[in-house]
């Protein structure tokens, strides 16, 4: 139960946070119908509120290792921070030990699940470009629009949820935390993270030594992206990975590097004149407020 063992939960005082019983999010959800997917909490169901908003309600399994504790650092983090590419928790429930969060629903699932989907339309450079400033700027707003300022320790492409028009948002917060305000190179903190997460970068390191871009970018792109863009991309993603802190760039830096690469990707569209553009290509993005984190 959140907080202890009081029964007045601390989040109840919250207004804009619904809290549910577990009957409510059975009648959400058509008594737990469609199950959207499964993570290390429980299982996660679709469903949809009394005003017909579409919510994704999170069950947290009685076997859950990690149990209440990341549930209610996930709940206090979605209090208190609010960006539009960071996942909004509409609601919760805290009844006895059946626990459940209630986010809003996003559409097209998380980004890891998307790229690999077969059957799914393939995203265009630009596409994922997109997807890529969008959960920078999430990234960038825990770390330098927040006080105090937060890091995720688990971001990976599971963990970026896709809307409905492809607005990417940062999930899963419930490895989260805060760090000293002089800066996120300074802090110290545990090992954090999925466990036998492996980041590409030990194969794409070895093709870019080769300067091999083009096979460095997945192939059913045929090609079909600016070159230059795609190096640059690959650079700030290589010094993202960096084993030194130091090295590491700002997310304000990567923000500004991946509205650049979008930028150059767009150009490269512009020259070669108008053709059909797929609903990937679509998704508008404010590059205005790339360098300029705030709440939404
Ligand atoms: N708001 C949402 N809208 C739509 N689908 C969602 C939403 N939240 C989670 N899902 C889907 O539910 C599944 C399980 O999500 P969950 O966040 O519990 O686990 P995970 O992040 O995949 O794994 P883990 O918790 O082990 O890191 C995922 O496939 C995810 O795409």
């Amino acid at each position: 139960m959140w907080g202890g063992t009081s029964r007045k939960s601390p989040y109840l005082s919250t207004e804009k946070i619904r809290r549910f019983t577990y009957a409510e999010l059975s009648t959400i959800t058509n008594n737990f119908k469609r199950e959207l997917g499964e993570g290390s909490f429980g299982k996660v169901y679709h469903g949809y509120l009394d005003d017909d908003t579409e919510v994704a309600v999170k069950i947290l399994s009685e076997l859950s290792n990690q149990g209440y504790e990341q549930f209610e650092a996930e709940v206090k983090l979605l209090l208190t921070v609010h960006h539009r590419n960071l996942t909004t928790l509409c609601g919760y429930c805290d009844e006895g030990k059946q626990i459940g969060l209630v986010y809003e629903y996003m559409a097209n699932g998380n980004l890891k699940q998307y790229l690999s989907d077969k059957s799914a339309d393939v995203v265009s450079w630009e596409g994922r470009l997109r997807v890529a400033v969008e959960a920078a700027q999430g990234l960038e707003y825990l770390h330098h629009g927040c006080k105090p300022p937060r890091v995720h320790r688990d971001i990976k492409s599971a963990n970026i949820l896709l809307s409905e028009n492809f607005q990417a948002k940062i999930a899963d917060f419930g490895l989260t935390k805060s760090f000293p305000v002089e800066g996120v190179t300074h802090m110290s903190t545990a090992v954090a993270g999925t466990f036998g997460y492996l980041d590409p970068d030990l194969w794409v390191d070895s093709m870019i030594g080769q300067g091999d871009i083009k096979n460095t970018v997945d192939p059913r792109l045929h090609g079909d992206f600016d070159i230059s863009s795609a190096w640059k991309a690959v650079e700030i993603a290589m010094l993202s990975v960096s084993q030194t802190s130091t090295e590491r760039p700002t997310m304000n830096h990567v923000v500004r590097e991946l509205s650049q690469c979008l930028e150059m990707e767009i150009a490269r569209k512009g020259r070669r004149g108008a053709e059909p553009r797929n609903q990937h290509e679509m998704v508008s993005i404010n590059l205005g407020t790339a360098l300029n984190p705030s709440a939404r």
